[in-house]
This record gives C-alpha cells, structure tokens and sequence, in this order.
C-alpha cells in the first residue's frame, strides 16, 4: 500500500469530516488510488457509498484498488437497474436506418423541403428528429425544446435553425412518447433513453456519500440527479477542470462552481519536473489554480523524439495524415479508437465526389463535393471541416481508405496516433505533439521590434494543449506546440500584465477554428 502525500491525506481528512468536497486532481496525480483511499476510510467510518465514472473502462480501472463494499459503475448502470432494464426486450430489437424510423413515424418518403440553398430529405430530417432526442435525454430539461435541434451543416444561420426546428419538434416528441412504451415500439431504445427517464423520476440515490469521477466533464442529466443527493450525500466531485475538452458537446465542468471544500492533487506520479514544468505553462495561461509537481526519480525529457510511441494530432484529418506517414515509412500503426469514423468520412467523401448524396449524418445537406468544399472554404461554420477537404483533395478517398485497411491492433503497433481528445486519460512513454497544434494568428499591430505581435491563445486550445503534453512519462516532443516558446504568454512573469492579455476565452467569443472535431 503506498504511503500517502500530504495531499492525499488532507483530502482523506476533509473526506471523513463529511463536507461535500471538490477535488481538483492534476493530470498523473494518483486520482484513483486517492479516490480508494477515501472508500476505505468510509469504510472504516461505517459508511456507504458508490463510485460513478462516465463510461465502463473508466469504472472497472476503479473497481481494481477500491474496496469490495463501494460499487464502481456508471450513472448509465444505476439507471438501468431502476428503470432501463424494463426496456430490456425493446433495446435488443434489430438496428434500423434512420429513415425508416422516420417513415414509422409519419416522415413522408419522397419528403424533400428547401432550407436556404440546401434541401433536406427525409432521411436528414429523420436523423435529426433523432438526435434531437438523444440530444434532449442528455440535457437537463423537462421537456423536448427548439434549443435541442442540433444545428445541421450547410444550414446553420438563426432563421434557417428556427424553420428546422419547427419541423423537427413534433416528430421528436412523437418519438420520445413511443420511447416510454415497454414493450414495443418504433423508435430504437438506447441507453440514453432510460438515462433520461431515470432523471426525470427525480431518484433518491441511497448512500452516504458519492464519488464523481471525470467531474470536469459532466452531461448535464447526470449533474442534475448527482446534484440533487447534496441533502442526504456527501457529494466529492473529482477530475481536473483544466482538462475540460467536451464543453462543445454539451458536456459542464460540475467543479468550478460547486459549493464544497476545494482541495488539490498536485505531485505527479507520471513524469518528472521538465514536464510539470511544460504543463504549468498551460496551466498558467488557463489560470488554473494547480500547479503540478514532477515526481522527483522520474526523468522526463522534452526534447525531439525520431519515433515516439505515441503522435497526439489535434484534428482527425491530421491524424489520417499521420498514419498515412507512418505507413510509408513501414511502421506498424493503430488509431486510437480505430478507423471507423474516419472510414465513413472517406465513404462519404467518395459518394458526394460522384455526384451523389451521403447518409452521413454530417454531410446530408451537401449534394455534391463542391458544395462541401464552398462550404468548407468559405463559410466560417464549415471552417473546421477544411483540414478534411484538403486532405481527400490531396490523398484521394481510394488512398485514405487502403490506409485504414493497414491499421494495426495498438498491442502490436510501433506507433499509436490519436487526437488529443481520445489520448484523454492515457499515457505512453514517448509522445510527439502533431504540427496541426498552430499558434493564434498574428495581430494587425506591431511589437516594439517591427514584428508582428502574436494574437491571444483560445483557452479551449490550451486546455487542450495541456490534455496533450501530459500524456508524456520519460520523453516529450512539444512539435507543434513550440510556438508557445515565442508567444508572450509562453512564460509570463509573476505580474506580468501584458503576458496576462495575451489570452482569450473561448467563452465569450466563438473560437476561429471550430471544436476541433475534424
Ligand atoms: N502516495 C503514493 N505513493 C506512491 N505512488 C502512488 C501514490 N499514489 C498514487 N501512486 C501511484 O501513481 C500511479 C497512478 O495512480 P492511479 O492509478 O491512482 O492514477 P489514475 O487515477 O489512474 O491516473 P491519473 O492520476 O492520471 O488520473 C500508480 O502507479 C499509483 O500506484
């Protein structure tokens, strides 16, 4: 059993007083064993509780040093005993396209409505009748609303979105009445759906206390159940707002804000100080409250890395990039939650290059590969996807889609590549920072030199910069992110006023490049 840091014993401290508690680990801070360590003293004091993560995976790495008596699962998993499993008979059904559960629903087939310059068909509304749903389950709201309508590509200005949502509503809360029949219905049953209904029963979780795990990104509907146990639960809400990446999937930081004891994991057991240091120029510029410690027997090295195990890219189309690199230079290569996702793009992309209409859900406005590419190129709504443009306009669908068929199994690759989003939560020796991590474009103004001063750093990119150098634990190739050796927030000076200006939150102003999907 490890003995505890002096942090890891004030959080255990503060835990058996029975205060609700905010937990702000740092990235490789021991979190999980600090979490048990919690468990194990309610235990002792008699108390009962459980352990809630986003997802499975997350749960069972919990449930591996946590003691036998506090249940590790998701809020997914408590729902379903409640309420899902009443469902059980509809959610085995057989998958069904989109379309035909729009038809089920009173979607005329040969349905075609102009919206703006584009036309939606029945299969694109029947899509977005469905993700209207699932988008309503994850939120908080009582009810199915206009806000829920997710904005459709190629169709995003607000009259456009007010026309699509009037024809949207009623189909979505035609679907979410046939959800709540038990036995059968038209719509097909996913977990979302029994998450929702849970939430809406208002529950009463039975324990002394609850752990929330990944608390920086929370769905709202689980907030809200969580939330609502402060009265008879000691809540300990844990994660790291600094690696708050989901905020444009819809996803909260509970941390920030909470009203609990704030305490902190700061000394890392993943790296050394060169890295903690690299990672304290991110966390500076997002003015986290953390600052991380590097294990003081670990070397971590930042320097150049000629085949790192690990190159995080910041978009998926730089990860294509990167594979089809790695390839070429005969190298055994994985992608991070496989080539599915980005197989169907390339499927996509070949269709509308023929002059046909795609079934992906986020090409279905655009009918040929010039309207994507206008849309791309000049619409600042589409600008995310150009790195994707560009990339089937270099490479062709036929390349990309020979290279997803070469990928490896990660066991056996030589080379992992990820985005920085699905590196979240991981850690591999040796990484390397892709080149599509650019610096904020350069100010109209000059410095005292003549040269052009660099624009503000985006809070969400250096959130996300952050999630990336902390993957590291003996060697870090900063790659694409050495511009923050040159930019004056690279390593402000305590009171620095000017260094503190060259930063923006994405908050308040719409970030150039989009979410960082594509
Ligand atoms: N007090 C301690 N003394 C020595 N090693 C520790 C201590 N606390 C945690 N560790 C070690 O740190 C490593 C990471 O811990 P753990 O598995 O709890 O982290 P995690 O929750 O998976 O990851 P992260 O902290 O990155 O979120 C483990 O090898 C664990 O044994």
């Amino acid at each position: 059993m490890n003995t505890p840091t002096t942090e890891q014993a004030a959080a255990t401290e503060a835990f058996s007083t029975g205060a609700h508690l905010v937990i702000q680990a740092g990235a490789g801070t021991g979190k999980t064993t600090t979490l048990a360590m919690l468990a194990r003293t309610a235990r002792r004091q008699g108390r009962s509780g459980r352990y809630i993560a986003f997802n499975r995976a997350v749960a069972r790495h919990a449930a591996r040093s946590f003691p036998a008596k506090v249940p590790c699962g998701t809020a997914h998993a408590l729902a379903y005993t409640a309420v899902g499993r009443r469902f059980q008979a509809r959610m085995n059904s057989p998958r069904q396209a989109g379309w035909r559960t729009g038809a089920a629903l009173g979607i005329d087939d040969g349905m075609r409505v102009r919206l703006g310059e584009r036309t939606l068909t029945n299969k694109a509304l029947s899509h977005t009748v469905l993700r209207t749903v699932t988008r309503f389950c994850q939120s908080a709201d009582p009810e199915v609303a206009s806000h829920h309508v997710p904005p459709l590509r190629g169709a995003e200005p607000a009259p456009l979105h007010a026309f699509l949502a009037e024809l949207v509503l009623p189909y979505a809360r035609k679907a979410w009445a046939d959800l709540q029949r038990e036995d059968h219905g038209v719509v097909r049953f996913e977990h979302d759906h029994y998450l929702k209904m849970w939430a809406l029963s208002e529950p009463v979780i039975p324990a002394d206390f609850l752990l929330l795990d990944e608390a920086q990104d929370t769905n709202p509907v689980v907030e809200q159940v969580v939330t609502a146990q402060r009265d008879h639960a000691q809540l300990v809400m844990v994660g790291d707002s600094a690696q708050a990446i989901y905020g444009w999937r819809g996803a909260r930081d509970v941390m920030t804000g909470f009203d609990g004891r704030q305490l902190s994991l700061s000394r890392s057991f993943r790296f050394g100080p060169a890295l903690a240091a690299e990672a304290n120029r991110w966390l500076t510029i997002i003015e986290a409250p953390l600052r991380l410690t590097g294990a003081p027997d670990l070397k971590t090295y930042v320097r150049q890395v000629r085949a790192p195990e690990a190159i995080l890219c910041r978009t998926n189309a730089r990860a294509m990039v990167e594979v089809i690199r790695q390839l070429a230079a005969g190298h055994r290569v994985a992608l991070a939650g496989g080539g599915e996702a980005l197989g169907a793009l390339a499927r996509a992309a070949h269709d509308l290059e023929a002059g046909r209409r795609t079934a992906h859900p986020e090409l279905m406005l655009f009918e040929t590969w010039g309207e994507l590419h206008e849309y791309a190129e000049f619409d600042p709504a589409g600008r995310d996807l150009l790195p994707l443009v560009e990339l089937v306009d270099e490479h062709g669908t036929p390349a990309l889609l020979r290279a997803l068929q070469q990928l490896s199994p990660e066991e056996s690759a030589e080379v992992t590549v990820s985005t920085a989003h699905r590196a979240k939560g991981r850690e591999w020796a040796s990484v390397r920072i892709a080149d599509d991590f650019t610096g904020p474009d350069d100010l109209d103004e000059l410095g005292e030199d003549g040269t052009p001063l660099p624009g503000p750093i985006d809070l969400d990119e250096a959130r996300l910069a952050y999630v990336a150098v902390t993957r590291a634990r003996s060697l870090l190739d900063v790659g694409g992110l050495s511009w923050i050796n040159v930019h004056p927030a690279g390593d402000p000076r305590p009171g620095d006023g000017d260094a503190a200006e060259q930063v923006s939150d994405s908050r308040e102003q719409p970030t150039k490049r989009g979410a960082g999907k594509w």
